[in-house]
């Protein structure tokens, strides 16, 4: 069956580095023809039409079909994937409340579009920012879809945490086991490594206490902000991985003995508000994202982890108070 996949700012720069991903097979696997759909603001059409016509020319075996728009309800039309980038950027002078509303001006119908017209097995990610919060809007402009099929991208953070800690430790990424980012895609995420494993030991212990408090922790959940500083441009080709990543171990599962970060609607595990898209650790198991039970978590995670869920309890509060949700 051809899968259906619908890219919001599909002409953006996070665009053009994930549409050839998807074209080539890499987010649902070799063996899965898929139709892209492109959703753009009206100036942006051009634009998009001529990333379509690249895609074209690559001739990718499984690409059967290309579709453009401007309207979320012909977009999203029998969408089984829909990967939500285009956002609104926060811009000089711009009051929190502002980008909030902005953003639920797009999430708000584009949530809508998705309950009144995808396919009945939508798988939703959303990368644009704030991430979570965006993803919190749209899922309650879409009653009729379940909850858990709306998510947030944290899977950026996760590989970056990933990779820092292989440079500390001299050891292949392959090496690393049982990552998490918990909490909200900001610089308050808590990236723990009290349940990482290296060569099956537990990371913290293989690491000085003030690295990972002091050096660990604000590298990976600063890194977006050192991108933009040293590319004049935020992250676009990782982001794009990271969501090939993300949907690929959605719909084909995680690795047995490992697990993965995700940012899902708290059922309430591990003391965090119900009904909010937070980061936790998570496998996927016959196509459904399932948190890890079970993991003691010290008094110093506790606080990060409460820090960060804090955030994300003010925006959700602030886009109630906007009447958003
Ligand atoms: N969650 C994460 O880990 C990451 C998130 N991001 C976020 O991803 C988003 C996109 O980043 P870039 O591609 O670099 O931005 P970009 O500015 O290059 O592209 C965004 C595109 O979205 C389009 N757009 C705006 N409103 C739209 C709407 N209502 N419907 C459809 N398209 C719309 C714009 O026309 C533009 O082409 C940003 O919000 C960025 O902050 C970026 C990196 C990592
Ligand atoms: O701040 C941004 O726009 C980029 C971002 O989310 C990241 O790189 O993690």
């Amino acid at each position: 069956m051809t899968v259906k996949v619908t890219v919001t700012g599909a002409a953006g720069q996070i665009g053009y580095a994930l549409l050839f991903r998807i074209a080539s097979g890499q987010l649902l696997g070799a063996d899965t023809p898929v139709t892209l759909s492109l959703l753009e603001i009206p100036q942006a059409v051009k634009a998009a039409e001529g990333t379509a016509m690249e895609l074209d020319d690559c001739a990718f075996p499984l690409l059967r079909g290309i579709e453009i728009s401007d309207d979320p309800a012909k977009a999203f039309d029998g969408a089984n994937v829909a990967l939500l980038v285009g956002a609104r950027p926060r811009t000089a002078g711009m009051e929190r409340g502002d980008l909030l509303q902005a953003n639920g001006g797009i999430f708000g119908p584009q949530g809508k579009a998705i309950n009144d017209h995808a396919a009945d097995d939508i798988r939703v990610l959303v990368v644009g920012n704030p991430a979570n919060t965006n993803a919190l809007i749209a899922r309650s402009a879409a009653p009729d879809v379940p909850a858990e099929r709306f998510t947030a991208m944290t899977r950026l953070d996760h590989n970056r945490a990933l990779s820092q800690l292989s440079a500390k430790l001299r050891v292949p990424v392959s090496e690393i086991k049982k990552m998490t980012i918990w909490g909200n895609h900001s610089a308050t995420q808590y990236p723990d490594l009290f349940h990482a494993e290296v060569g099956g030991k537990i990371a913290a212990e293989q690491v000085e206490e003030e690295w990972l408090r002091d050096t660990f922790i604000p590298t990976v959940a600063k890194r977006g902000a050192a991108i933009i500083e040293a590319r004049g441009a935020s992250s676009a080709a990782s982001a794009a991985n990271a969501a090939v990543d993300h949907v690929h171990d959605w719909v084909n599962g995680t690795p047995e003995g490992d697990w993965t970060s995700a940012a899902i609607p708290s059922d309430g595990s591990y003391g965090v508000a119900e009904g909010i898209i937070s980061s936790f650790p998570v496998v996927s198991k016959n196509g459904r994202w399932e948190i890890v039970q079970g993991l003691e978590i010290d008094a110093f995670s506790r606080g990060r982890i409460d820090a960060s869920v804090g955030e994300l309890i003010e925006e959700r509060d602030a886009v109630k108070e906007l009447g958003l949700i």
